[in-house]
């Protein structure tokens, strides 16, 4: 797999609970790096029942380890690591983004089978890759926060296991407070996926404290 070139495009105009709030250091990504590890070792396995119940009472015995620092969402480090390919979080496929400038940015991803369908890509993992690149570049170039409004994506093609996808995104439009972005993914010089998305620039009062907007909600 290519190494990436990392890009540290933390926008100033982001609230301060997206930035880690310790020095996080490489142990963190190694801590999330062997996550995934097990995620793939685990999805490509069939152990017998003993080894299956071995490894079941290690895994929660690690969890019981992390549960013991546990830090509340605007605290952890999962999904704030700008500076790292996958941002230290486990859920999506590890992005590598290349380049963003005003109005594109560009990225590479490999997925293995943790992230397949039946042997390409799961349909669910595509909008993840493409929210991702895509919100980086709305929210990029000192814009406001923005949420996105929606991703509507075209599957075009299979997107192959284990081998490196280009990803593009562009900013075609903006009205007012709504950003229009377009992205596509690539293997090769085959289109698998596009994809139209819309941010919407939040209200000053949807950028104050998120959790209690959430409040009382079953989440
Ligand atoms: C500090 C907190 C930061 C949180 C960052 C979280 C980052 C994420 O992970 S986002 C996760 C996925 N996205 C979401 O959960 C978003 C949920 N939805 C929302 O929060 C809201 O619907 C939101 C912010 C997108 C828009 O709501 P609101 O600000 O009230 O927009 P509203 O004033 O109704 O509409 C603004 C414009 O956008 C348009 N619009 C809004 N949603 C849509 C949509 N789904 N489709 C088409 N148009 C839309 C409206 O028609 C309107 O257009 P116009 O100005 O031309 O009349």
């Amino acid at each position: 797999m290519t190494e990436s070139t990392t890009l540290d495009i933390w926008n100033p105009g982001w609230p301060d609970p997206f930035r880690p709030t310790v020095d996080a250091d490489d142990e963190y990504a190694d801590l999330v790096d062997a996550l995934r590890e097990v995620q793939e070792a685990v999805t490509r396995s069939l152990p017998t029942p003993e080894a299956a119940a071995e490894a079941a009472a290690t895994l929660r015995e690690v969890a019981r380890q992390m549960r013991s620092h546990e830090v509340d969402e605007d605290t952890q480090i999962a999904g704030k690591r700008w500076d790292i390919p996958g941002k230290a979080h486990a859920l999506a496929p590890v992005l590598h983004i290349d380049t963003v400038t005003d109005t594109t940015a560009t990225g590479r991803v490999t997925v293995g089978r943790f992230h397949s369908g039946r042997y390409a890509m799961n349909g669910g993992v595509t909008p993840l890759i493409f929210d991702e690149l895509l919100a980086r570049l709305a929210n990029s170039a000192g814009r406001p926060w923005g949420r996105t409004a929606y991703l509507n994506v075209n599957f075009r093609a299979l997107a192959p296991l284990h081998t490196e996808l280009t990803v593009t995104a562009e900013l075609v439009g903006q009205e007012g407070r709504k950003r229009f972005l377009r992205g596509a993914m690539y293997h090769g010089d085959i289109l698998v996926a596009d994809v139209d998305g819309l941010w919407v620039e939040l209200k000053p009062e949807q950028t104050q404290n998120i959790s209690k907007d959430l409040e009382g909600r079953d989440r």
